[in-house]
């Protein structure tokens, strides 16, 4: 039986990078998924494609989840659709690097609306879904190693990520009553769209490389397995956790 066999699954921000190799790989674990998209219609519809080719099934719900009711919506779609809410993949993110002296006000409330509190809804809709259906569930955040570490470029950006990994430290103790565990996972370097042009300095790209253990920067599919695990019932004693995907990054001082 697949590990994800019978269970409904939310990720968002999922028409790209992360969120869709998520979608896909909850799909190809058995899960039927929901996901959530801002803008790109096309790429959305393709993800569906790539759910349903997996054998599942797959719905696409589009919404800015830097608003509070797109996270009611999302929820409300997916349990019209499928019946019922078990994970919630709360993806979705922004990180335009900027230098921290002229950093723009737009920017940073922007960044802070879109990953935290964006972050924070999804987790609260779903949460409050899963507690009506009583047989608990789980909230997976894709946090970053920034929750960790600083980035000169990133002072806007690194506190939501710190922020979402504390989210789940605290949603683990409010939701353990209603059998919902909360983990994230912190990926550390990963080639998507959201660091194509940063990565693009080649010099900046090898730097980043070299610090690895393991040698190469991440794919998008690298966070699969460790989302799939945190959703399915092998963690079913893990909660309150922080999963670092980073190829052996954080460790590697000197
Ligand atoms: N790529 C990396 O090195 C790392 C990425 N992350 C996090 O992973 C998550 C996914 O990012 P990636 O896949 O890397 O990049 P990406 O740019 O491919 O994915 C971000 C997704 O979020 C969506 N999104 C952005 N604003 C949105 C909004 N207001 N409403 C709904 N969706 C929105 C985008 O459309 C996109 O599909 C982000 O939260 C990011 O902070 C964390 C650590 C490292
Ligand atoms: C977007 C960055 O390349 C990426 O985002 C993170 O959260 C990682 O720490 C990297 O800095």
């Amino acid at each position: 039986m697949k590990l994800l066999a019978g269970k409904t699954v939310l990720v968002t921000g999922a028409s790209t990078g992360i969120g869709r190799a998520a979608a896909v790989g909850v799909a190809q674990a058995g899960a039927d998924v929901v996901i959530n998209y801002h803008s790109r219609d096309d790429d959305a519809a393709a993800c569906v494609a790539e759910i349903e080719a997996a054998g599942q099934r797959g719905l696409a719900v589009k919404g800015d989840v830097a608003a509070p009711e797109t996270a009611t919506e999302f929820v409300t779609k997916a349990v019209e659709a499928f019946g019922k809410v078990d994970v919630m993949v709360s993806n979705a993110g922004i990180c335009p690097f900027h230098s921290f002296l002229d950093m723009p006000v737009e920017t940073v409330q922007r960044t802070m609306q879109v990953n935290l509190l964006g972050g924070y809804f999804m987790c609260q809709a779903a949460a409050n879904q899963m507690v009506k259906q009583g047989h608990g569930g789980a909230l997976i955040a894709v946090s970053s190693i920034s929750a960790l570490v600083g980035g000169e470029y990133q002072t806007h950006y690194t506190p939501t990520k710190a922020g979402l990994h504390s989210l789940m430290q605290s949603t683990a103790i409010a939701l353990g009553k209603h059998k919902i565990r909360c983990n994230s996972v912190l990926p550390g370097t990963i080639l998507t769209e959201i660091n194509k042009e940063d990565l693009a300095d080649v010099e900046k790209r090898k730097y980043m490389e070299a610090r690895i253990p393991l040698g190469r920067l991440g794919q998008a599919e690298d966070l699969a397995g460790p989302i799939v695990f945190l959703a399915s019932d092998m963690a079913a004693y893990v909660t309150g956790a922080a999963l670092l995907v980073d190829g052996g990054a954080f460790v590697n001082l000197q």
